[in-house]
């Protein structure tokens, strides 16, 4: 390669993370501000990372039917397959077609040990909610949550590195279940209004509520019952939170200080929710922008733990 060519290679990488981290900053309410506290090669990677699966997961929930759907994300594996390509060198630069998020992936792979076929895994994921699965019991909604979330958490630990890789990785994947169970609570009236309860039947079955909405989008169950569900619910999330965060003492300062940033955010999210379950339902609830700067202040100075 002559100096000229690399350095266009090296402007064309730096374009590409510069879109990835764009994507983040317009898009991950929540978790940028983790992210941002992670040293610049390694926020660049993650933003890759969030990147893809934003898009994966903007597939999985966009307004096209259902067989448009499938086929975008079998377009999704694909791409992915290019990327494991490229990096075995089955195939050159080329083939990524200057897709930027392919680019920054690639780059971004090629620096840290990231487990790109947990991406497969979370497509998995996508397409059963496409397919509309429905979650019987909580092991269903298990598997659900470890294959749209659990992925995620493997693959942030892939660029945060850590002490003992394979509990490491299994910590990961259960502080990924604890924040898409926060998730579900959060979402629970928008995700219905498009038809999907994730819930498992066992739980509605046992607390006596439908789900059901009014005209207005309001929940019909009597608020006490919607009560006991949240509440038995947000006790699970914590218990998975507990066991996810055993991950931190793993990792180093700045990956410690990401992950409890995310994982801060989103528990006092879970809380707000506990504490106001019938309200909270009614109407999405979200941290104001400066409590979530303290919340990541906090875990950098390490006090968030
Ligand atoms: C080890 C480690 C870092 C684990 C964490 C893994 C992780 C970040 C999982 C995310 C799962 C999740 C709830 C995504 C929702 O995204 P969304 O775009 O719906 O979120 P938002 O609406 O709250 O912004």
């Amino acid at each position: 390669m002559t100096v000229s060519e690399a350095c266009e290679q090296s402007d064309r990488v730096l374009g590409a993370y510069r879109h990835c981290e764009r994507v983040m900053r317009e898009q991950a309410r929540n978790f940028s501000y983790g992210i941002r506290l992670m040293p610049p090669p390694k926020r660049r990677a993650m933003s890759a990372v969030y990147a893809f699966a934003r898009g994966v997961d903007d597939i999985g929930d966009g307004p096209e039917p259902a067989c448009v759907r499938l086929d975008l994300l079998d377009r999704s594996r694909r791409r992915l397959t290019t990327v494991q390509e490229v990096l075995r060198r089955r195939a050159d630069a080329g083939a990524l077609e200057g897709h930027p998020v392919l680019t920054a992936l690639v780059d971004a792979a090629g620096r840290y040990p990231i487990p790109l076929e947990a991406f497969d895994e979370l497509i998995d994921g996508c397409e059963d909610d496409i397919r509309g699965a429905d979650y019987k019991t909580f092991d269903d909604l298990l598997r659900y949550c470890q294959r749209v979330a659990g992925t995620i958490g493997r693959l942030s630990l892939g660029v945060f590195g850590s002490d003992g890789r394979q509990r490491a990785e299994g910590l990961a994947d259960s502080l990924g279940v604890a924040l898409q169970l926060t998730n579900i609570l959060r979402d629970l009236r928008e995700d219905r209004m498009a038809g999907r309860i994730y819930l498992p039947a066992e739980d509605l079955e046992r607390f006596g509520c439908t789900l059901n909405l009014d005209e207005s989008g309001r929940f019909l169950d009597p608020p006490w019952r919607l009560n006991e569900l949240v509440g038995f619910q947000a006790e699970r999330a914590r218990a998975w939170y507990a066991e996810g965060l055993r991950l931190l003492p793993l990792l180093d300062r700045r990956s410690a200080a990401c992950t409890a940033a995310m994982a801060g955010i989103y528990r006092r999210l879970l809380e707000n929710i506990a504490a106001r379950p019938a309200a909270a339902l009614n109407a999405r609830v979200s941290l104001p922008t400066w409590q979530k700067a303290v919340v990541a202040a906090r875990a950098l100075s390490g006090v968030e733990r």
